[in-house]
């Protein structure tokens, strides 16, 4: 056996136990219904993320999300996986909000763009109401919420943005009807084609971020393990995001910065979305590695993830 055999069996034992060790806890946030406002965020790739008490009692050695997604990209191509979830029989005549062609891009490169997917009289008055939220102090700050003493891998900078959890129910869309037509494009009309196109299990979640203009960034992730196990309900299978920035110009920052790999390439292609407003970019959750780039400008997002 050659190094790298022996560096690949020991990198693989670690995975093995690492799985078997995190498997007997979730830090998934339950789904909506019993304390929505309160659900932790999505992953980030930091060093240190299961570094707490449970494992160390096990004497697991830590691997970051980043170790870990890289060992099993090399392993499978991710969007390979991923394509085992979608339907074969889709009949894109019944989509109501998708085209074709959004299924298909989908299915080939992991990721689609949608325009104009709501009225900008709807955009305007959510983008108002975000900003008044966070000026109020209503909103809570994404990253940081963790005890980084404890915790000194997490940076508290990973993302900068400040965000409230508007999942059916909450309290938030009582008070503002138009972010709940947002939250109801996206929990009807998005999710039912979405349903047609993957094998979906229904739930989803749903967040309103803003980045204050001040440089606020989000740094590359991915928002769940790559899958291709249809029973899986715990990972993220698909996301969407719809921007609210209706001035955005060139230089204001604020960029969704896909990482695209294709079937595994080595030379990953960098492809820049700008955040306009009424553009909704939907992207296979466990596939695509993404980034928001600084913002110079406020940058307000609805982030929606489907299981
Ligand atoms: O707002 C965006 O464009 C992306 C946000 C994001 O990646 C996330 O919330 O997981
Ligand atoms: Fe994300």
């Amino acid at each position: 056996m050659d190094n790298s055999d022996s560096h690949d069996d020991a990198l693989a034992n670690r995975i093995l136990k690492y799985a078997a060790a995190t498997s007997k806890t979730s830090d998934l946030p339950p789904f909506p219904g019993d304390d929505v406002e309160s659900l932790p965020s999505d992953y980030e790739y930091q060093e240190g993320d299961y570094d707490d008490e449970e494992y160390d009692e096990e004497e697991v050695e830590e691997i970051s999300e980043m170790e870990l997604l890289s060992h099993l990209d090399a392993s499978m191509p991710p969007l390979l996986l991923a394509q085992e979830l979608f339907n074969s029989d889709v009949d894109a005549s019944t989509f109501s909000v998708l085209k074709s062609t959004n299924a298909n891009q989908l299915f080939e490169q992991g990721y689609t763009v949608l325009d104009n997917v709501l009225p900008l009289s709807t955009i305007q008055s959510v983008r108002q109401w975000a900003t008044e939220m966070f000026k109020s102090g209503q909103m809570d700050k994404a990253s940081g919420k963790h005890n980084e003493e404890d915790d000194p891998f997490r940076e508290g900078n990973a993302r900068g943005d400040y965000t409230i959890w508007v999942s059916p129910g909450s309290k938030f869309l009582e008070v503002s009807p138009e972010l709940k037509a947002c939250v109801d494009w996206f929990s009807r009309e998005l999710h039912e084609d979405l349903t047609k196109v993957v094998h979906l299990h229904g739930q989803a979640e749903y967040q309103l971020a803003y980045y204050p203009p001040d440089s606020s960034h989000y740094e590359r992730h991915r928002d769940s393990f790559p899958t291709d196990d249809k029973e899986d309900i715990d990972q993220r299978r698909v996301t969407a995001i719809v921007y609210f920035n209706p001035d955005w110009k060139q230089g204001n920052g604020g960029e969704l910065r896909i990482f695209d790999k294709g079937m595994g390439d080595e030379d990953e292609k960098e492809i820049d979305i700008a955040p306009l407003a009424a553009r909704c970019v939907v992207f296979l959750s466990g596939v695509m590695d993404h980034a928001v780039m600084p913002a110079f400008e406020e940058r307000i997002a609805l982030t929606s993830w489907y299981r």
